[in-house]
C-alpha cells in the first residue's frame, strides 16, 4: 500500500515545552485518518511541527516517500501538505473568489489543477451563490467552507482538516462533515482533526488518540469505535451518541 504521509519520532515545541513527544503516523494513499485528542492534547502543535511552523524534530517526515525534514512551511505547501487551520485565517477583506483565486495562483500548479474553482462551487454551493461576497461577512460555516476549498485550490496531495467542525451548529457540521466525505472518495488522503468522533471514525480507516503530546491509541476505526474504554477515557460526551447510533 503506497503511503501519502509518513512520520516517525516527530517531536514538536512551543517555546522551553515540548508538547509533541514522539509521534508516529502514517496516512496511507486514497484513505482517512482520524486524528482524535481532547482540548490541549496537542493536535495543532503536531501539524504546526510537521508544517514547520514550530521548532521541531523528526526521524522521519515523508511525503510519498520523500524526505521533507527542513522544508520551510511554503515548501510544504508546494510539496502537496496542505493544512486547514483551526483558526481558518481567510482574507477577510476580499471576496469568496478572490480568496480562491489567490489560492489557486499560490499552488504553482497552473498545469495540473485537480480542484478547479468550478469544481470547488460544486463540492460547495453555498460559495458560489456568495463569490462576490467579502469573507469576513460569511457565517461561521461558510468559513470553514471556504477555509477547506482554498485548502484545495492549493492542490493538495495530502490534506490536513483542524477541527473544520469546530464552534458550528449541528445541521452545518453535518453538511461539513458530507462534504468532506466526498472530498475523499476523490481518493486524496486527509488526515481528519476533530473532537466529532462518532463522524470522524465512520469516514477515517484509521484513527490516533493522542493525550498530551503522545499517542495513546492507534487502531482501525471499528474497533476504536467498539473501544468504550478509550471513547469513555478521552471523549465522555461522545459515547452516548456513539452508543446511540450502534
Ligand atoms: N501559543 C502557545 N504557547 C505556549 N503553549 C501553548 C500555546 N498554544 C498551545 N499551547 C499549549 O500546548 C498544548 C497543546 O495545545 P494544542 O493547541 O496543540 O492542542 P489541541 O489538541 O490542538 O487543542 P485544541 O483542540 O484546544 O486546539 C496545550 O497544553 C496548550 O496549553
Amino acid at each position: 500500500m503506497d503511503t501519502a504521509l509518513s512520520v516517525q519520532g516527530l517531536r514538536v515545541w512551543r517555546g522551553r515545552s515540548e508538547i509533541v513527544r514522539s509521534v508516529d503516523l502514517t496516512i496511507p494513499s486514497g484513505q482517512v485518518v482520524a486524528l482524535l485528542g481532547a482540548n490541549g492534547a496537542g493536535k495543532t502543535t503536531l501539524i504546526e511541527g510537521m508544517l514547520g511552523l514550530l521548532p521541531m524534530k523528526a526521524d522521519k517526515l515523508d511525503l510519498f516517500g520523500q524526505d521533507v525534514r527542513g522544508s520551510q512551511p511554503w515548501e510544504m505547501v508546494r510539496n502537496g501538505l496542505v493544512v486547514v487551520p483551526q483558526d481558518r485565517y481567510l482574507f477577510t477583506d476580499m471576496s469568496v473568489q478572490e480568496n480562491l483565486e489567490l489560492a489557486s495562483k499560490r499552488s504553482g500548479r497552473s498545469q495540473e489543477q485537480v480542484f478547479e474553482l468550478d469544481a470547488l462551487y460544486d463540492l460547495f454551493p453555498r460559495l458560489a451563490e456568495r463569490k462576490g461576497q467579502f469573507a469576513g461577512t460569511l457565517s461561521g460555516g461558510e468559513r470553514s467552507m471556504l477555509a477547506i476549498a482554498r485548502g484545495l485550490a492549493l492542490q493538495p496531495k495530502v490534506l490536513v482538516l483542524d477541527e473544520p467542525s469546530l464552534g458550528l451548529a449541528p445541521i452545518v457540521v453535518d453538511l461539513i462533515m458530507s462534504t468532506i466525505e466526498r472530498i475523499a472518495h476523490s481518493g486524496l488522503p486527509i488526515l481528519l482533526v476533530e473532537q466529532n468522533v462518532h463522524q470522524t471514525l465512520a469516514m477515517a480507516s484509521w484513527g490516533y488518540v493522542i493525550e498530551s503530546g503522545a499517542v495513546t491509541a492507534s487502531d482501525s476505526s471499528e474497533a476504536l469505535l467498539r473501544s468504550d474504554a478509550i471513547l469513555s477515557g478521552y471523549f465522555a460526551v461522545d459515547v452516548e451518541s456513539v452508543e446511540g447510533g450502534s
